[in-house]
């Protein structure tokens, strides 16, 4: 068991890197606690594969530090790590039983025989494998293949941590709930740090207590999934996180008014003063579709837009709008009557966003 710190961490898999692009991950420090769940999140190519072989020393960093409980163990093989890999495909010996799949990094660490079998017995039970026990491994199908891999994964006891990267991409879609599910328990029960990679946010948020969301090689990120809903620290988590994601309005102070284009936003005379001062030109204002107040007729302090169409998802909609030249979404719920033609917009000072170069910068609200 171990906490994982990451200590000004880079690497880049080209020999003569020239600027940050170059870099598979930027420089980072992350610690990832004792026995929590965690998922790493992020699109496709924003560096989770090479952050896992890192931390389980498949890869040697560029640059900067892996400590295990304050220990660097940069110079550890993967084996002397006792980290645990799950990879998005299973690793099972076809010719062997299950029973002696999940039995072999027991063996091979000369486990005695008796505490192999009351592990191996425990493992299969959690994971509903006991049926299967006395099967060869090819005469399973994908998903009881996967789950012989990730009880290779949980069977020692002495793992320092389990790395998922990507684990249920074989599975049938109706088993993956189940088997995320069975992931929970499993932590609860062994208490384990576990990593899990994903670029799927329903995946993270029902399987981790903490996401870190990765982007172009950096955590811009960590937090419960309330607090990225909630407060997305950088433009890239509002957009990614939620469905659809959050609204940015490009914005600047202009004749004493926070303007959108042509459009004058009623805010904060703290969010004005904070645009106003700001030495970049790069501000945004950030609303979730679920903030946003879509009023049929004209209200108080209401900016007219116009409505492009409206998407009916039966418990809610969500309603394609225009404001000025920004085109928007928002929801609404079901006993809410939809607007036709135009609409009245209110932002709700308190879930407005600040972000300036993409960052969240916090202002106080009145
Ligand atoms: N062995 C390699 N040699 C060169 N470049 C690599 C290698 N592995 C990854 N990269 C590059 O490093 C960057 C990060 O890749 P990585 O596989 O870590 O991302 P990822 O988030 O895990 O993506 P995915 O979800 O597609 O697996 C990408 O630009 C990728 O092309």
């Amino acid at each position: 068991m171990a906490e994982i710190t990451l200590k000004s961490l880079a690497h880049t898999y080209l020999p003569d890197p020239r600027s940050l692009e170059d870099y598979a991950i930027r420089e980072m420090d992350h610690v990832w606690h004792q026995g929590g769940a965690y998922a790493l999140l992020g699109p496709s190519g924003c560096g989770k594969s090479t952050l896992l072989n890192i931390i389980s020393g498949l890869l040697e960093p560029s640059s900067g530090e892996v400590l295990f409980d304050g220990e660097v163990v940069n110079d550890l093989p993967p084996e002397a790590r006792n980290i645990a890999q799950v990879f998005q495909f299973p690793v099972v010996y076809d010719t062997m039983t299950v029973y002696d799949n999940l039995a072999f990094p027991l063996r091979n660490v000369k486990t005695p025989a008796q505490r192999i079998h009351e592990r191996v017995m425990e493992v299969a039970e959690v994971l509903e494998l006991t049926p299967q026990l006395k099967r060869r491994a090819r005469n399973l199908t994908a998903d009881e293949k996967q789950k012989v891999s990730m009880g290779r994964g949980l069977v020692r006891e002495d793992v320092s941590a389990i790395l998922f990267d990507e684990p249920l991409t074989v599975i049938d879609p109706q088993l993956k709930w189940k088997l995320r599910r069975k992931l929970k328990e499993i932590h609860q029960r062994f208490e384990i740090t576990m990593v899990y990679v994903t670029h799927d946010q329903l995946e993270a948020s029902t399987f981790a207590d903490k996401i870190a969301v990765m982007y172009e090689g950096q955590v811009v990120q960590f937090g419960t999934p309330r607090e990225l809903f909630e407060r997305p620290n950088h433009t890239f988590v509002g957009y990614f996180i939620g469905s659809p994601g959050m609204n940015f309005l490009e914005v600047e102070a202009r004749g004493g008014n926070v303007m959108a284009g042509s459009v004058e936003l009623a805010v904060e005379q703290a969010v004005h003063d904070a645009v106003s001062h700001a030495t970049s030109t790069n501000i945004k204002l950030g609303i979730r579709p679920e903030f946003i107040e879509v009023h049929a007729e004209r209200v108080e302090g209401g900016m007219e837009a116009r409505v492009n169409h409206v998407q009916d998802f039966g418990t809610y909609s969500i309603v394609y709008l225009t404001l000025g030249r920004i085109e928007l979404k928002a929801r609404i719920e079901e006993d809410q009557v939809a607007p036709t033609g135009q609409a009245w917009l209110r932002f709700p000072n308190e879930r407005l966003g600040l972000y300036i170069d993409e960052y969240r910068v916090e202002v106080g609200h009145e």
